[in-house]
């Protein structure tokens, strides 16, 4: 069984103009797809239906077996601690540190009282502080969020969705913020966790070349339709044209293949 499956599942704002039409598709546990397309193809309306941040208006999501669109509260919460997200502005609290930060991954598996009390066990303080550390962020550990980079930041988000023990991980344009050097960092930790724990990757991006040198799948998204859905390395420069509506030597400055 497919971990998450859309079937004909529409979006529309305001009842007249669709940000999604009609999109089928599934993935596969273990698999890494990155979503591209213009801005304003519905790349983020996509990636926020499965966690719900978005409802859908049509259509039938699946997730890990779960009916998204029909699940009540009990069962969303459940379903959304399986679910880490990434943003583009991070989302962290600024003013907690990277610890405080990073244990918020656990606050969808506990009681309100005793995750606004900020009771952790032990073990979630080791696995914490383990996951910083793999994330490069020892020195960083008690900074506040506000006093790092955004590549450190966004470094938090990921350690913070890895500490969720998530099925899935969706991430809303993770390195349109930031530099090429750091974005490098922030594709390379996204591989490495999607290879060495198995964790699923759903990644909305802007550049088509990083895309490709990352992704095993690509979904090309244009005017809320599924235009492109296969293997990264048949994306050819029409198809991208078709997806962008502009030429691919404008899009791609390096493909690096
Ligand atoms: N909250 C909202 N209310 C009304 N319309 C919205 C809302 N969010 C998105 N839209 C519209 O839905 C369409 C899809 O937007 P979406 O943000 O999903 O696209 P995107 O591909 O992620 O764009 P970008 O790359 O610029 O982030 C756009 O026409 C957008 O204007």
């Amino acid at each position: 069984m497919a971990l998450l499956e859309f079937q004909n599942v529409s979006k529309s704002y305001d009842n007249v103009t669709k940000a999604l039409s009609d999109i089928t598709f599934s993935i596969e546990k273990g698999e890494f797809v990155s979503i591209i397309g213009p801005s304003g193809a519905g790349k983020s309306t996509l990636l926020r239906c499965i966690n719900r941040l978005v409802d859908a208006s049509e259509g039938t999501i699946i997730f890990d077996g779960h009916d998204v669109r029909q699940a009540g509260k009990a069962e969303m919460r459940q379903m959304r601690a399986k679910i880490g997200m990434i943003f583009q502005h991070y989302n962290l609290v600024e003013r907690l540190s990277v610890i405080e930060n990073v244990l918020h991954g656990c606050l969808g598996k506990k009681s309100a009282i005793s995750g606004m009390a900020g009771h952790y066990t032990e073990e979630e303080k080791k696995e914490a502080f383990r996951i910083i550390q793999e994330m490069g962020l020892s020195d960083q550990v008690y900074k506040r969020c506000d006093e790092l980079s955004g590549g450190q930041k966004q470094r938090v988000g990921i350690a913070r969705a890895i500490m969720q023990k998530p099925k899935m991980i969706l991430c809303d344009e993770p390195i349109a913020s930031l530099d090429p050097k750091a974005s490098k960092v922030i594709m390379d930790q996204l591989k490495e966790i999607n290879q060495t724990k198995g964790i699923t990757c759903l990644v909305n991006l802007h550049q088509v070349d990083v895309a490709i040198k990352y992704s095993e799948r690509i979904i090309g998204v244009s005017g809320g339709k599924i235009v492109y859905d296969g293997p990264a390395e048949h994306l050819t420069k029409e198809i991208i044209q078709q997806i962008y509506q502009s030429s691919a030597n404008d899009l791609i400055m390096d493909l690096q293949r």
